[in-house]
């Protein structure tokens, strides 16, 4: 290993002050240089931006064979890369991204099957990326924007970001589909000038016909809306006439009234039906009534559109606030739909959000429940990311994590066919001491399947094709997801790796897991790092392809207990200052 990276050093120059050969025999210790403590082989070479240029020695680097990870990015290494590169079998990184490296990604390159990220970015590599690659099973990440390959991308990196693959000649998924030409092509197939001349002549005509469309379908859009209007104002009159209430479309604190935040008091009622009833749940539990009036006139701001419709915070009272969710494009009838949320309504733990309340008249469906100041998971985990943001320690994430178990455990106690069926970390609400509150469960079946949004992709299990048909194993597999989103910080829809978490988690070999995988807010509390382990072991079981490889919800609920030393119920005590660490 030693002469190798002497070798090195001797072909491509670079800050000599970081290449120190006077130093011991062993080059453990030189800079950019990790070696394994047992065999002390060097396993990592990190020289980035260090100033080397030229073409990297042959038969040099292949003599490293016990490396995972070659970083030499920010270099101006230039030429092909030396074949005997592609005999690194345990490479799992490859980061040569911002050099002038040139020619093939050659075939070989697949022998390297333990790859996990790769990065070519920002060189001048040409030609097609070879179908061979189809067989890294492992790789995760594969960056090779702005060189000059041409082709089209194999069919292993559809659902892979765009950006990875941008500033090439490239065709076919992630990046715009193939239309049967070479967008790399040479010189030898240059369009002559009446072909070009035909091209911006059919331009232009697409142009002014996609314009014409569009003027068309603006002016149909306006009288459309001119129709709305007038229907509207009938509709509200119809509304307040049907609920009279004072002063609806605003409020002291300047939010509009609900009313007027859901237009008018709300949608078409049935003709002559008329209900100001607002029906509570939970039977005799101690709560404090309002009615439809008071619920009307609350000040009220949207917290957001969600699966079943629009969800707006309303402010009763100085201390009153709770959330309304006004359901759209309900498939099921009213009588099921009652029958529905009177049963939901019956559901009672100490770790869901109850439904406190619903309203049905014709088309409008509100449902009612407490507003939970403190907001949700998602953005507990996900927000602030950016600054001024406090982390969220590991003890507080497995309390969220076991809580949010208990209240699903005891949903799946209620009968072999009840499920969840929407388990997300926008759907794990906060009480101000980080309780779990899991809210909009066993809604599952309200909404038509056109409803099957993407939104829930990252948390659906592979077998659920319609969101009504959803099972209890199938929340299992979303609650993995939620356990890998709290260990990892990522959020499974929108994260930088653009995979499926259980995906990429699994793509990161177990050693690697610490520094590869946990969220960098975990990594401070060494003393766990055995609970963080155990804890993503229990989430890859939980997100098992085959829903019966999976645990039952009642067993995760033990195994997080057991972990993290938690039994009993959580009490609600420990301020935040203990909950969220400041350093
Ligand atoms: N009771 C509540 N208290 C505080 N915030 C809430 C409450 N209910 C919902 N929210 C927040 O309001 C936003 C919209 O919620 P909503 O439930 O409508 O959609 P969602 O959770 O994003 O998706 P879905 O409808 O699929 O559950 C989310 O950010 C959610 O966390």
């Amino acid at each position: 290993d030693r002469s190798a990276i002497l070798a090195i050093r001797s072909s491509v120059g670079g800050r000599s002050i970081l290449w120190n050969i006077s130093q011991p025999a062993t080059p453990c210790t030189w800079p950019g240089v990790v070696c394994d403590n047992q065999t002390n082989r060097v396993v990592e070479l990190h020289f980035p931006g260090m100033g080397l240029s030229g073409d990297l020695p042959p038969n040099t680097l292949g003599n490293m064979t016990q490396l995972t990870t070659l970083s030499l990015r920010y270099n101006a290494l230039s030429g092909q890369l030396p074949v005997d590169i592609f005999s690194l079998t345990n490479l799992r990184n490859l980061y040569l991204q911002d050099n002038l490296f040139s020619g093939p990604i050659p075939d070989l390159f697949s022998s390297l099957g333990n790859l996990v990220r790769v990065s070519f970015a920002g060189n001048n590599f040409s030609g097609p990326i070879p179908s061979s690659v189809n067989n890294l099973t492992r790789l995760a990440k594969f960056d090779v924007s702005n060189n000059q390959l041409t082709g089209e991308i194999p069919s292993k990196f559809v659902g892979f970001p765009e950006s990875e693959f941008s500033g090439n000649f490239l065709c076919g998924s992630p990046v715009e589909a193939c239309n049967g030409s070479d967008t790399g092509s040479s010189s030898s197939n240059k369009l002559s000038g009446g072909a070009i001349a035909g091209i911006v002549i059919g331009s232009l005509f697409i142009l002014l016909l996609v314009s014409l469309i569009f003027f068309f379908l603006c002016y149909k859009k306006r009288n459309q809306n001119e129709e709305l209007k007038s229907k509207d104002v009938g509709e509200v009159k119809q509304m307040q006439i049907e609920i009279p209430h004072e002063n609806a479309d605003s409020s002291s604190s300047g939010f509009p009234s609900l009313t007027a935040a859901v237009g008018g008091g709300g949608g078409k009622a049935k003709s002559g039906e008329v209900s100001k009833k607002l029906v509570f749940l939970g039977g005799g539990k101690k709560q404090r009534k309002f009615d439809l009036d008071d619920l009307l006139r609350a000040s009220a701001e949207v917290l957001g559109k969600g699966t079943f419709g629009t969800a707006y915070k309303a402010a009763l009272e100085v201390d009153l606030t709770v959330v309304v969710k006004r359901l759209r494009d309900v498939t099921m009838s009213e009588k099921e739909l009652k029958e529905k949320i009177e049963s939901v309504g019956k559901m009672d733990h100490e770790n869901l959000l109850p439904l406190r309340a619903y309203y049905f008249n014709g088309e409008e469906k509100l449902l009612v429940c407490d507003y939970m100041p403190t907001g949700s998971l998602s953005a507990l985990l996900h927000g602030n990311r950016g600054g001024g943001r406090k982390p969220l320690n590991w003890e507080t994430r497995s309390i969220i994590a076991l809580g949010a178990a208990r209240g699903i455990t005891y949903l799946h106690s209620q009968g072999p066919k009840v499920s969840h069926g929407n388990i997300k970390s926008s759907n794990i609400l906060l009480t101000p001491s980080y309780e779990s509150r899991v809210s909009d469960f066993c809604l599952a079946g309200l909404v038509g399947p056109a409803m099957a949004p993407t939104r829930v992709d990252g948390y659906r299990s592979p077998e659920v094709t319609d969101i009504r048909k959803v099972s209890q194993k199938a929340d299992v597999y979303s609650f993995g997801i939620l356990l890998l989103e709290l260990l990892t910080g990522k959020s499974p829809i929108n994260n930088e790796e653009g995979v499926d978490l259980p995906r990429w988690v699994q793509s990161v070999v177990r050693e690697e897991w610490t520094s590869e995988v946990f969220d960098l807010e975990l990594l401070r509390y060494q003393n766990v790092e055995d609970d963080m382990v155990q804890m993503l072991q229990l989430a890859i079981e939980c997100t098992a392809k085959y829903p019966d490889k999976r645990p039952c919800m009642d067993d995760v609920a033990s195994k997080i207990e057991e972990i993290c030393h938690l039994s009993g119920s959580q009490e609600a005590h420990t301020p935040e200052s203990d909950i969220v660490s400041n350093s």
